[in-house]
């Protein structure tokens, strides 16, 4: 399996602080890693490296075999979907969600005036229709709830149908109902061989969904721990990565974690 990013002591540094301090991580193709930490530990710094928006400061980041600073990032882009809040701002809101896909096949964020393909109105609708969406498709994407819109941004990752997947926090903000519906989709989308690999930023371990292979755990900017879910997701890990005493347990093919009570 070749390597679909391999991060060599990289180090992000800004205004003199390290936001991520010589990590080494790489990612397999195929493999579906969760990315674990608080607030500000670092992901989503880790995962705008991944996604070639953001250059180390020090260290190598190959990704999909092309080494950052040597490869054109345009290049690059259209291999990697990425589903996150800073593409949800970036989408206008008055857009239909069906068009809100189609412009990912043109690598844009609006449509202007060019004319889709039948074929890629047919992959957008059958992306949607996996997430869920179909009820949708003539809704402005301004007037989505936020587990609609995080649907259809997925959807849109996938429709360049990309050889990375980075979901940058995909159930934050949902309700039961809504996170559950989702982690469902994730866990289908993990289990399926012709999927991208995957790497999901999450603060939950609730939100990891079934099929995820891998964890990082990361915490003020330092890997803590990484590789195989049953050897990483393991209490002491997790009371490590938070800071505080974490019970972690497995239920079914899914996890959750309860803080001890206080004496
Ligand atoms: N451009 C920047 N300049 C200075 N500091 C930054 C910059 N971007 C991020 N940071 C800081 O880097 C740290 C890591 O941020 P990052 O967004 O990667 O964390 P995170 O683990 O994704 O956090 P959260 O879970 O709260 O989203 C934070 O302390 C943040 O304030």
């Amino acid at each position: 399996m070749s390597d679909v990013l391999e991060l060599v002591d990289v180090s992000v540094v800004r205004d003199g602080r390290a936001l991520v301090e010589d990590v080494s991580w790489s990612v397999k193709e195929g493999e579906r890693w969760a990315i674990l930490g608080p607030n500000g530990a670092g992901k989503t710094t880790l995962l705008n490296v991944a996604s070639s928006y953001l250059y180390p400061s020090s260290g190598t980041a190959r990704i999909l075999g092309d080494q950052l600073g040597k490869v054109d990032v345009f290049d690059l882009r259209p291999r990697i979907g990425m589903a996150g809040i800073a593409m949800a701002e970036k989408l206008p809101k008055r857009q239909t969600v069906l068009q809100t896909v189609l412009t990912a096949a043109y690598g844009m964020t609006a449509t202007w005036h060019e004319r889709y393909d039948a074929v890629d109105e047919d992959r957008a609708r059958a992306f949607l229709d996996r997430l869920g969406m179909t009820e949708y498709l003539d809704r402005t994407f301004g007037t989505l709830s936020e587990g609609e819109r995080k649907r259809t941004l997925i959807a849109r990752a996938m429709m360049t149908d990309p050889e990375l997947l980075l979901l940058d926090e995909p159930a934050a903000g949902l309700d039961l109902g809504g996170r559950e519906d989702l982690v469902r989709r994730l866990g289908r989308l993990a289990r399926d061989a012709y999927a991208p690999s995957m790497i999901m930023v999450t603060h939950h371990v609730e939100e990891i969904p079934p099929g995820f292979t891998h964890v990082l755990m990361i915490r003020q900017g330092k890997v803590l721990a990484a590789g195989p879910v049953e050897m990483e997701l393991t209490s002491r890990n997790l009371s490590h990565c938070f800071g505080l005493p974490l019970v972690v347990e497995r239920v079914g093919d899914r996890y959750t974690a309860q803080g001890l009570p206080l004496s």
